[in-house]
């Protein structure tokens, strides 16, 4: 089962951007500071039993306050981009501008910005990485209707504030962890289980908004502002188990088609979910009994909208996945069973500290490759990419590898294949909180000290060797 690979050497080209990511909940802290309004995020981690350790983002990485120092080792790894997050209540405590606007907040980010173009980095920015209002939350969440008009106006303050320096605009983060975890297996915020309904109504709220951002975009700031708008989306690659077996062939193509097909077709494909994932969603309500299908429809207006909506593809790859065919329904639902696969890994992958992780470098090639090839070959961004150890590991050796060998394979893309890759940002640029698992396991190149007021940032290994890399845009003999 085990794929060759060989060493190239190598550079990704002139135009090729080198960043770091981050997102507000995971790093700011400051949650309750200077107006800001309550989100999910802060409500979840509040509630006891919902994050691993008991912790919360509350102080985080404090970089409300210490962002000049993470600008600082921006330039120190000698990257030219810094992917961030906007929290949306720090700028609409109560969701929406009729609920105020928070000045501070927004003095906070121009502040910010501020900081990161005078120190000759590009801001790249997130405008939702799963912190919502509450009390937007409260009114139903990404399930109400009234959610898609709530996010667009979300966006048209942010071009409108920040647009005169931001240029590089994503959307989402991630739509299918967090509408599949947050609205169907609960175990991220807000925390509701209702894994074959509210995920894919929500979804379906998430690519409306996105295409009416897009243009909202095209329509009242891309003639003044000349940027670009994208969306993030992320996906394992699924390999048939046995590759001469047509059974795991469909299987891993139906596993593509309904994890990253969901959002990618519509926004980069016809405008419509994929065929193979509407005929799965009818055959498993029609399995539960439930009415018609649980995926809901666009309308042929809604298709012409979401077609072709972002300037370029935003690629969050962190692991893959051997898969055969799987008609088991049995509690609980999981996210294979929904699309009726099974998933096996091969013993031999390193295994990170995150139970999903395993280090799959050769999978990014064949992802991207399929991207390139099933969605008209757009610029893609690699907008998160690394690998989790435990706490407090400086020489991060395992890290390390995975950077060298994930980047030796889009090197092989970029140069052999092809494909149109035009960054690459390692997650993460700093130790954070990670969601339902706390500070339990750590994916920044810098190490922070959690215990230490003063949330000490350390270099690790894995800094020196990915600035290395960046330093070479590549691969190059000595
Ligand atoms: C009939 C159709 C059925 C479709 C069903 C699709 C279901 C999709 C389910 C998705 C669940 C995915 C769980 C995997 C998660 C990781 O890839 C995820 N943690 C990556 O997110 C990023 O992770 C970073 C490190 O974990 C970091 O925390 C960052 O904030 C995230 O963007």
């Amino acid at each position: 089962m085990s794929e060759e690979s060989s060493y190239i050497f190598g550079h990704f080209g002139d135009d090729f951007k080198w960043g770091a990511a981050t997102a507000s909940y995971q790093i700011e802290g400051a949650w309750n500071i200077d107006g800001k309004g309550q989100s999910i995020w802060d409500t979840f981690a509040h509630t006891k039993g919902k994050i691993s350790d008991g912790s919360n983002g509350d102080v985080a990485a404090d970089s409300y306050n210490k962002y000049e120092e993470d600008i600082q080792l921006l330039k120190d790894i000698g990257v030219s981009h810094y992917r961030f997050s906007f929290s949306w209540p720090r700028i609409l405590p109560n969701g929406t501008e009729e609920g105020g606007l928070n000045k501070k907040g927004i003095e906070f980010y121009r502040k910010f910005l501020k900081s990161v173009v005078d120190n000759g980095l590009v801001p790249v920015a997130t405008l939702y990485h799963w912190d919502l209002p509450q009390v937007l939350q409260d009114k139903g969440g990404w399930i109400s209707q009234d959610i898609v008009n709530h996010f667009v106006n979300y966006a048209r303050i942010c071009f409108r504030e920040f647009g005169d320096i931001v240029k590089f605009w994503i959307t989402f983060n991630e739509p299918t962890v967090f509408t599949f975890l947050g609205y169907g297996v609960g175990t991220h915020a807000p925390g509701i289980k209702d894994p074959l309904n509210s995920p894919f109504k929500g979804g379906h709220n998430v690519i409306k908004a996105h295409a009416l951002t897009y243009k909202l975009y095209n329509d009242e700031f891309r003639k003044d502002n000349q940027g670009i708008v994208g969306i993030t989306l992320n996906s394992d690659w699924y390999e048939p188990k046995d590759s001469n077996s047509d059974k795991d062939k469909r299987a891993a193509d139906l596993g593509m088609q309904c994890k990253l097909g969901w959002f990618a077709n519509p926004i980069f494909g016809d405008g419509d979910y994929p065929q193979a994932m509407k005929v799965r969603a009818r055959s498993v309500s029609a399995m539960l009994g439930f009415p018609g299908s649980f995926l809901p429809q666009f309308t042929p207006k809604e298709i012409e909208l979401n077609k072709g909506s972002a300037d370029f593809f935003g690629l969050n790859y962190y692991t893959s996945r051997y898969v055969s065919t799987c008609q088991d329904f049995s509690e609980p639902v999981t996210e294979a069973k929904v699309i009726g696969i099974e998933q096996h890994s091969d013993p031999s992958w390193k295994q990170g500290e995150s139970e999903w992780l395993k280090s799959v470098p050769w999978g990014l090639r064949k992802l991207v490759k399929w991207i390139h090839s099933n969605y008209n070959a757009p610029d893609i961004y690699i907008t998160e990419n690394g690998f989790s150890d435990k706490p407090g590991i400086i020489e991060d050796t395992d890290r390390c590898d995975y950077l060298k060998e994930h980047l030796q394979e889009l090197l092989k893309a970029k140069t052999e294949d092809g494909v149109n890759l035009k960054g690459y940002f390692v997650w993460s640029l700093i130790d954070n909180f990670e969601w339902n698992v706390g500070y339990l396991e750590r994916f920044g190149i810098y190490h922070v000290d959690f215990e230490d007021p003063a949330r000490k940032r350390t270099a690790k290994k894995s800094a020196t060797v990915f600035s290395e890399i960046v330093k070479n845009n590549g691969f190059t003999r000595n």
